[in-house]
């Protein structure tokens, strides 16, 4: 069997304890379907800080750049507030997302049957709910210039985003929404600000453009971004893939994750342009929730969105569509069994640490993966 190399970063917070959890199953697909994952791991965000003074080094990311898939845990807190600006942790990951041209990040949220009661939403809201918010990542106000604060000289300053798209990565995250949505129910709401900016307008022109020359026989909607977000809490069931820019795309990915129960339920994948020659694209895997400082250290993070995140691993970048099924399965009957993690706790269930969570879903998965 092939090596694969697996990049694992697990950074701060409880980054470090959700990493322990899927180096469990790395171990167990290893043992079990000799899958030959070798997995490097390095410092990511503020514990990279600490030991070299830069979020990521340029040694880790050359691994990133050779690794076969890189699995992310979670970056940042209150300790380094004070750190400069382009040196604090989340630095490291808009490093890796830009230097990889990691464009596309697919964030579906899920509603596990035996969670249906777990949302602050109604049963009947989130009950079956199964949604694919497609984020761009790589362009928008995250990256573009100027980005500054300028001091006018009066006593007064002037801090300065910039919202910057062009044409061709409109067109890329428009084109991998329709493919998506074509594996799934055909429908894609592209949502932005076209009424009060212009990168909402020309954002609605290029993805209306691409659906009419190239997916005419899928369904597009368009949404307004706020009235979108309303509609995502009041009945989510109606959307499939939601395509939107990096910004409003990480907010409303975090409102869908209070969908599904938890933020810390909700996995995501990072992938880049297929390689012209090898086919083969780059790729992150990370949980859409960050390193959760209040509860770091305990022992008692839901390390779920990070083993689904392995999931989608397995799915997007090794093609392991059997054993991606299999892990999903574990989550789910390890959900149904009633073993919950504090975030997702409810009445009649039994309450374990992350530990605990994470050997319950790697006992189930490695049954599976042995019958097979
Ligand atoms: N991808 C990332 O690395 C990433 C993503 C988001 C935020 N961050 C960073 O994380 C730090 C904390 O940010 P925040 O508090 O706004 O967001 P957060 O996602 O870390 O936490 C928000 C809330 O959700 C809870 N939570 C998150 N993950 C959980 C899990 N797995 N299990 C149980 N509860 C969980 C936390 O305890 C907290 O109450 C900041 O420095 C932020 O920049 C990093
Ligand atoms: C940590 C931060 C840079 C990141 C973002 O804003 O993209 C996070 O919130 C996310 O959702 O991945
Ligand atoms: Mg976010």
């Amino acid at each position: 069997m092939a090596q694969r190399k697996l990049l694992l970063l697990p950074g701060d917070g409880i980054g470090p304890e959700i990493a322990a959890e899927v180096s469990k199953l790395i171990a167990i697909l290893n043992d079990v379907v000799s899958a030959g994952f070798e997995t490097e791991t390095a410092l990511v965000g503020g514990s990279a800080y600490d030991d070299c003074g830069e979020a990521v080094s340029d040694a880790t990311m050359d691994l990133a750049m050779a690794a076969d898939a890189v699995l992310f845990g979670a970056v940042g807190g209150p300790k380094w507030d004070g750190v400069p600006y382009d040196k604090r942790p989340e630095a490291g990951l808009l490093r890796l997302r830009k230097d990889m041209e990691l464009f596309a990040n697919l964030r579906p949220a899920i509603c596990y049957p035996a969670l249906a009661d777990a949302s602050s939403l109604k049963r009947e809201i989130i009950e079956g709910l199964d949604i694919l918010i497609l984020r761009e990542l790589t362009g928008g106000v995250y990256f573009g210039e100027p980005k500054e604060i300028v001091d006018l000289g009066n006593g007064q300053k002037r801090a300065v985003d910039t919202q910057v798209y062009e044409t061709y990565e409109i067109e890329r995250i428009a084109r991998a929404a329709f493919e998506l949505a074509r594996t799934r129910r055909g429908k894609v709401t592209s949502m932005e600000k076209r009424n009060v900016m212009k990168t909402g307008v020309f954002w609605n022109e290029v993805v209306t453009r691409i659906h009419r020359e190239e997916f005419p026989d899928l369904t597009l909607e368009h949404e307004l971004a706020d009235a979108g977000g309303m509609k995502l809490v009041r009945a989510p069931k109606q959307f499939d893939v939601i395509v939107t820019d990096n910004l409003f795309g990480d907010m409303l990915s975090d409102i869908a994750a209070m969908l599904t129960g938890s933020l810390g339920m909700l996995p995501s994948a990072s992938l880049g342009k297929p390689d012209a020659a090898t086919g083969r694209r780059k790729a992150l895997y990370e949980p859409v929730h960050g390193s959760a400082p209040d509860i770091a250290g305990q022992g008692i993070a839901n390390p779920i969105a990070m083993l689904a995140s392995l999931g989608m691993c397995l799915r997007y970048s090794f093609a392991m569509n059997r054993e991606a099924d299999a892990l999903d399965a574990a989550i789910s009957q390890t959900l149904e069994a009633g073993i919950r993690t504090g975030d997702i706790m409810a009445e009649g269930c039994t309450k374990v640490g992350t530990g605990g969570m994470g050997d319950a879903v790697a006992e189930r998965f490695e049954a599976a993966l042995s019958k097979a």
